[in-house]
């Protein structure tokens, strides 16, 4: 698959299994991160790969946020629980994740939302170097982006952000090709 061809026909890939990234296309992918356009070179960016026990770290992390949320909730007990297994399984939904999350520097004249940027770019290099190189990916955030006891558990800050959950991994089936996304409502010209 040629650069155009990829850019053109990516895709998420939701359902994810083993093989996870090896060693040597991990570091491919990390590389591809640092590369993305970074307004006076600041790097504003922290990378936290997890695979194995980190997945379970991961889970416990979540568990914890969750069981903060439901103390005191309406909820029945049986919802209760159900909530929390399936909070405890996300991680699991990929044998590697790679968090992005913003690591911000003081800079005149690079404002906070540009080094956002810059970091979700990474993201975005990252999933597109995992499909160069065969593997499945999905960005994907949800409560557990903005939760506190989350970024604290990943050692975020509370001034910086998490930019997404890159999950990575095999394919668990072969993905209909989903159709072109029409670009005329989006551009204006001026000439
Ligand atoms: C910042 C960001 C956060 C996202 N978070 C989620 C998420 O939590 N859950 C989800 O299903 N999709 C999420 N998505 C969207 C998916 O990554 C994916 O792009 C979407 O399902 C469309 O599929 P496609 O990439 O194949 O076009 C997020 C995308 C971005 C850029």
């Amino acid at each position: 698959m040629n650069a155009i061809e990829l850019l053109l026909q990516r895709q998420s890939t939701p359902m994810l299994t083993s093989p996870a990234p090896t060693d040597d296309d991990l570091s491919t992918l990390l590389a591809a991160g640092m590369r993305v356009p970074d307004h006076g070179g600041l790097k504003p960016w922290h990378f936290q790969v997890v695979s194995g026990q980190g997945l379970q770290k991961l889970s416990d992390i979540y568990l914890q946020a969750v069981s903060v949320e439901l103390t005191n909730s309406d909820f029945e007990e049986q919802v209760i629980l159900d909530k929390k297994e399936k909070t405890a399984k996300m991680p699991f939904r990929a044998p590697m994740i790679i968090v992005i999350s913003t690591n911000y520097a003081e800079h005149s004249k690079v404002p906070k939302q540009e080094q956002l940027v810059a970091a979700g770019c990474c993201a975005h290099a990252m999933q597109m170097a995992a499909f160069a190189l065969g593997y499945g990916a999905m960005w994907r955030t949800g409560d557990f982006a903005y939760n506190p006891i989350v970024k604290k558990g990943l050692g975020v800050t509370n001034d910086n952000e998490i930019v997404g959950y890159l999950y990575l991994g095999t394919p668990t089936k072969e993905a209909n090709a989903k159709p072109a996304k029409d670009y005329q409502a989006h551009v204006s010209y001026w000439q």
